[in-house]
């Protein structure tokens, strides 16, 4: 199998690259933004000339190459892994317009553990009343992650309002700060710390007058991502078009 990576020269890529090649895939080479002479593999000026020689795509860039992304991995008609968090309402809905063309597997977080939480998490929104038990998230990252909440954070939200039948974006209380008023009932609320090379931690807590339950995941090493992205790869190239998530590629979809 063929793989090109967007996104080669950043924390994810680089170990994308040593994960593709470990799992016995042909690494083709990638793309970034102002790659460095000497990287060791082709760099295609695009992803569309990237696409045009792989079989699949792995990306892990910025939020703002999703839209142009989206509409060239549709024109080329290739499998595509996207792992990019950050994305907007209009970057997310080009990636479902372009897997109606090819197969997408768009997850915000690839290790097996985050997607076990997410599973549980949406078990808890259904069982635990919203009345009773609100619900907080907290995430701490390294201190170069542009975006947050994290991906993997609203995800968990996400997770949450499902259970409950509501939509987050009519429930999400993020970074409150000064007089924000008493907590709304049945809020998910979000805190997003950032510092050092904390790789990434997420705590979902129900909170009640009477106890707490907390699901805590803490990844010590990205390449948990990385074997999750490749391992993805190898799935998708062989589904037919569609939007999957990483639930899908494990089984527990
Ligand atoms: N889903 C998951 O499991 C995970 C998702 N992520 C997400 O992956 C993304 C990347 O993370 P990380 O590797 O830490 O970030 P880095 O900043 O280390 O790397 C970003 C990469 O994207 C490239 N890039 C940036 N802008 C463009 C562009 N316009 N066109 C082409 N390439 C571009 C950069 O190129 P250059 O070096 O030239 O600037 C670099 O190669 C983030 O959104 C992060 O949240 C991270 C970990 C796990
Ligand atoms: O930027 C990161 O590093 C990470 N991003 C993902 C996210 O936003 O959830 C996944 C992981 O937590 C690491």
């Amino acid at each position: 199998m063929r793989i090109g990576i967007a996104g080669i020269t950043g924390r994810m890529g680089q170990l994308l690259a040593e994960e593709a090649r470990a799992a016995g895939a042909d690494l083709i080479g990638g793309i970034a933004l102002d790659a460095p002479e000497g990287l060791g593999v082709p760099l295609f000026p695009d992803i569309a000339a990237m696409a045009a020689a792989a079989d699949v795509v792995i990306d892990f860039t910025h939020a703002s190459t999703a839209q142009a992304h989206a509409a060239a991995m549709a024109a080329c008609g290739k499998a595509w892994v996207v792992g990019t968090t950050g994305l907007s309402a209009a970057d997310e809905a080009a990636v479902a317009a372009a897997a109606a063309r090819i197969p997408v597997v768009y997850a915000s977080n690839f290790s097996a553990g985050v997607n076990l939480v997410l599973a549980l998490a949406e078990r808890m929104g259904a069982t635990l009343p919203a009345e009773t038990y609100d619900a907080e998230i907290i995430e701490m990252h390294h201190r170069q992650k542009v975006d947050a909440p994290s991906g993997t954070a609203v995800a968990m939200g996400r997770a949450v309002a499902k259970g409950r039948g509501v939509l987050l974006d009519d429930v999400m209380e993020s970074g409150r700060h000064g007089h924000t008023g008493a907590r709304r009932t049945g809020a998910i609320g979000f805190a997003a710390l950032r510092g050092g090379q904390v790789v990434g931690e997420h705590s979902l807590i129900f909170a009640s007058g009477t106890e707490h339950i907390v699901l805590t995941h803490r990844a010590f090493d990205r390449r948990t991502f990385a074997t999750g992205a490749v391992r993805a790869a190898h799935w998708v190239v062989s589904q037919p078009p569609r939007l999957y998530t990483m639930m899908d590629v494990l089984g527990m979809a």
